[in-house]
């Protein structure tokens, strides 16, 4: 079952840079890996699927429904069924992580219930939370807050706050761009586990030796275009590959 199809999908911003002309689609269960130089339109293309910006031009249908016929409750809906890990984090610094990681669930709960939140966790919410980040390594900060963590504590509390939510689609934008190998080998592995468990995931990394290892699929964009869509083996002896590894470091990986 396809669970993302765009059609001619493009957006272009004011300085005419972004992304042009992008048709794919995407079933239920992959683990994909966005690949690209930097500037490529990797962000752009995470940003239009979880409907925080619009196309410019084309169709992109998400989880069965057309983004451009959803009227501002329906977007909430469907973003509240998909989970963002942003390149910036997007934590609140004053809250602590406990609570950042409860906001993972806000779109899907009351307004009653997220106020109560804000100040009061039940048990079970607490050991929830807590579980999630115990599999980070981070479960000594459950009551620090986000603004005294450092930056790749709080990609954790983000990658957290994904898990929490329980999208079926999860949408990470360099989720492992400010941690240590060893945690981003953690990370990479606790996003392959959710994979298993039935969720579709896109990750945008410039890591490409981990993009190979974990992704079944890859999608590879250049210049605001995708130029590459299709199995990890066949990207790496691709002439796309070897042009877009020009800039990006590989530490020797090999793929079996
Ligand atoms: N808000 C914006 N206004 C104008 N141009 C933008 C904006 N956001 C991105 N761009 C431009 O669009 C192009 C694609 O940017 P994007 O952030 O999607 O690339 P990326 O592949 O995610 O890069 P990186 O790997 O460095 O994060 C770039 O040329 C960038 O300068």
């Amino acid at each position: 079952m396809d669970i993302i199809v765009a059609e001619g999908l493009s957006k272009v911003y004011p300085n005419g840079q972004g992304l042009h002309k992008v048709s794919f689609s995407l079933s239920k269960g992959e683990l994909i890996g966005i690949v690209g130089p930097s500037g490529a339109g990797k962000s752009t293309f995470l940003r239009l699927l979880c409907g925080a910006i619009f196309p410019s031009e084309g169709t992109l249908n998400i989880l069965g429904q057309e983004m451009s016929h959803l009227n501002r409750r329906q977007l909430q809906t469907l973003r509240s069924k998909i989970a963002t890990v942003y390149q910036n984090f997007n934590v609140i610094p004053s809250l602590d992580v406990a609570r950042n990681v409860f906001m993972g669930r806000a779109g899907k709960l009351s307004y009653a219930s997220v106020v109560r939140g804000a100040f009061r966790l039940t048990a079970k919410e607490e050991s929830e939370i807590e579980e999630i980040l115990a599999m980070l390594g981070i479960e000594d900060k459950l009551y620090e807050r986000c603004q005294e963590l450092s930056g790749g504590q709080q990609q954790r509390v983000a990658v957290a706050r994904a898990i929490y939510c329980g999208a079926e689609l999860i949408l990470a934008d360099e989720p492992i761009a400010s941690v240590d190998p060893a945690t981003a080998e953690l990370i990479l592995q606790l996003f392959q586990s959710l994979n298993k468990q039935g969720k579709t995931i896109l990750l945008s990394l410039h890591q490409i030796d981990s993009a190979l290892k974990y992704c079944s699929k890859i999608l590879a964009f250049d210049h605001g275009t995708l130029v590459y869509n299709g199995c990890p083996e066949d990207y790496i002896k691709s002439d796309v590959s070897k042009k877009i590894m020009g800039n990006v470091p590989r530490t020797g990986v090999k793929v079996v």
